[in-house]
């Protein structure tokens, strides 16, 4: 009980980080976790408060809930009850298409990982050299 009214004052600092297996373990009513702006919050307590229902929190559960969050529209106010419910700051990949991703590339976020080919470039310059070389030397 005591660690929420402690958690409250971690809001900017570094606390812990999260990432998306621990966040997917929490998608229960038991424990339900959400990630919200990068921030993760245990939202347990909550569940049966919220003024929208549980339902559409239990959704939410274990996963990314920024897009069903503010698509609401939520107050001030909602937006205020947040730092109480405060877990930690989350690192990595936000649903699991994007850490399949990241993982194919070895973690890299460089033009390979765009899709564009990296050889494309010295292929084309070379190609036309050729041609160059066929039509005027
Ligand atoms: C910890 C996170 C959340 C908090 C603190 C919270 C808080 C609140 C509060 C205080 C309201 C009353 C209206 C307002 O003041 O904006 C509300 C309404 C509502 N919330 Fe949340 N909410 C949270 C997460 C979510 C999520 C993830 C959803 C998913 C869709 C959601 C859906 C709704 C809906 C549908 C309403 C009803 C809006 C209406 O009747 O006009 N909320 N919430």
């Amino acid at each position: 009980m005591s660690d929420a009214t402690t958690a409250a004052s971690g809001e900017t600092s570094s606390g812990p980080k999260y990432n998306l297996e621990t966040l997917s373990e929490h998608k229960t009513r038991e424990s339900c976790w959400m990630l919200l702006h990068d921030k993760v919050y245990d939202v347990t307590a909550f569940l049966d408060e919220h003024p929208g229902g549980d339902e559409v929190m239990l959704e939410e559960c274990g996963r990314d809930a920024t897009e069903a969050f503010e698509d609401v529209g939520h107050s001030d106010e909602a937006r205020d009850m947040l730092p109480k419910m405060f877990l930690g700051d989350f690192d990595g990949p936000k649903s699991a298409k994007a850490a399949k991703r990241a993982a194919a590339n070895g973690g890299s976020t460089s033009a390979a990982s765009s899709g564009f080919p990296i050889w494309i470039l010295p292929v084309s310059v070379l190609a036309a050299f050729i041609a160059w070389r066929v039509l005027y030397a």
